[in-house]
């Protein structure tokens, strides 16, 4: 089995009962994709101003002793500069009319600002203020920041579908904006069960066990760029599962489907029974050459009205659920909607031997080193799919392809870091 949800175009609308963009408050819109292309809506920065705390002078009368005016803070709208003078300017000041050049303050005989006189902003008087300052010789635009340096009124600034960093965020706010709109995120329904699971939080009777994976498919969905619409925890009755997942077919209108669980070859399989009298479902089960994470399912759900959801059926033992997500979803995710890309797989070098497996690549969880010459990777001591904890503690997973001879001590394999 190859591949995951049906590819689509980031941008396409797969369910007409949804809009296709949401405008954000600017904090949450990190991490989200533009809606629109954004084309600067002010030059930025917005007025010729200060790279430095200094004297904004006129170039041409540099070098030389100029007298001193009014400061110029922050903020504040100068004085036009008249010749012979120069202007105290602080950081992010506009520059005077007729000045052309800033000197860093400890340039000249002033050397610190914070040493000499009033802290008042309006006040030119000061018993420790210098009247006059000796400057050296500059050149027009030294220090600097021109009138649209960094944008240009207009310009196109990020593309439609562009990922927002908090630098693009912090850029959405210089321009004075509050809200954005964004795509969407895909709307993601999370299942898990099965009649031995339990919510945690209740007291645990014999041969049950705790719901671990409700709670590690909905944080890394989230992770992963997906809106998780509900977790449904449910237990091996068909007829009920059958009829809660129509309900929230038709309530909370999924794009994606994400079970784990209930699909091997047990006499309680609760996903593939239930998805096999449901007519509205198209779904095939079959196994990949993976271990952890054989078991795989995926079809798709028509939704009630219009529009279809992925299904993605994901063996249930925690690590086998987990790594399906992060060697396998994550990269489907990306594709199909342009979600964030994962890490890649890179290069590494074995800390000692691996027995690989003969017919299935493995993807054991380990820890990395980065040396001069490359990284070496750890694999921890057990493969199984139920060994959780040390699975918390790995910092990568090792892909170790199928093959009937040990990997020796250096072998290249290749890791993505998690
Ligand atoms: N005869 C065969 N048996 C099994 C095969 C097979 O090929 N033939 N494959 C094995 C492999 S590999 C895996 S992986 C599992 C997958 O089984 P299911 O996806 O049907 O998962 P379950 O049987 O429901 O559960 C497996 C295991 O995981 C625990 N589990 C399930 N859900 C949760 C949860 N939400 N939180 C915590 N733990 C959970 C469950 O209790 C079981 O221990 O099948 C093998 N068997
Ligand atoms: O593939 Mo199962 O996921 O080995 O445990």
């Amino acid at each position: 089995m190859t591949g995951g949800p049906s590819p689509r175009a980031g941008t396409e609308q797969p369910d007409p009962g949804h809009p296709r963009t949401e405008t954000v408050a600017l904090p949450d819109a990190l991490g989200r994709r533009l809606a629109q292309t954004l084309h600067a809506p002010a030059s930025l920065p917005r007025f010729d101003d200060s790279q430095m705390d200094g004297y904004a002078v006129r170039a041409a009368e540099t070098p030389g002793t100029l007298d001193i005016t009014a400061p110029v803070a922050a903020g504040t709208v100068p004085e036009a500069l008249p010749s012979g003078c120069a202007a105290p300017v602080m950081t992010g000041a506009p520059i005077p009319a007729g000045a052309d050049a800033v000197i860093p303050v400890e340039a000249t005989s002033t050397r610190n600002f914070a040493d000499t006189g009033s802290t008042d902003r309006s006040s030119t008087e000061s018993a420790a203020a210098p009247q006059r300052v000796l400057v050296p010789a500059t050149s027009p635009g030294a220090f600097l920041r021109r009138r649209g340096s960094d944008v240009v009124h207009g310009e196109e600034v990020l593309a439609a579908g562009a990922v927002l960093t908090a630098a693009g965020v912090g850029l959405l706010a210089a321009f004075g904006l509050t809200e954005v709109d964004v795509l969407r995120r895909p709307r993601a329904l999370v299942i898990v069960g099965g009649d031995e699971v339990l919510a945690p939080g209740r007291d645990l009777p014999p041969g049950k066990v705790y719901d671990a994976n409700g709670s590690l498919l909905a944080g890394w969905a989230a992770s992963r760029g997906l809106e998780v619409l509900a977790v449904r925890l449910i237990d091996d009755d068909v007829a009920d599962f059958v009829e809660r997942l129509r309900a929230d077919l038709s309530d909370t209108r999924p794009e994606l489907i994400i079970t784990s669980g209930g699909i091997s070859a047990g006499r309680y399989e609760v996903m593939r029974q239930g998805f096999a009298v449901m007519d509205e479902i198209t779904f095939d089960v079959g196994t990949v050459a993976m271990q952890p994470g054989g078991p795989q399912g995926l079809g798709t759900a028509a939704l009630p009205g219009g529009g279809e959801a992925a299904v993605i059926c994901l063996p249930g033992n925690p690590v086998s659920t987990w790594v399906s997500c992060e060697a396998m979803l994550a990269d489907a995710l990306a594709e199909a909607w342009g979600l964030n890309q994962p890490q890649p797989w890179v290069p590494a070098q074995l800390a000692w031997p691996v027995q690989p497996l003969a017919e299935k690549d493995q993807l054991r969880r380990g820890t990395l080193q980065h040396t001069p010459a490359g990284i070496i990777a750890a694999p921890m001591t057990g493969t199984s799919s139920h060994l959780l904890a040390a699975a918390a503690t790995a910092e990568a997973l090792i892909r170790v392809p199928a093959g009937a001879q040990e990997l020796p001590a250096g072998a290249t394999v290749t890791v993505r870091r998690l």
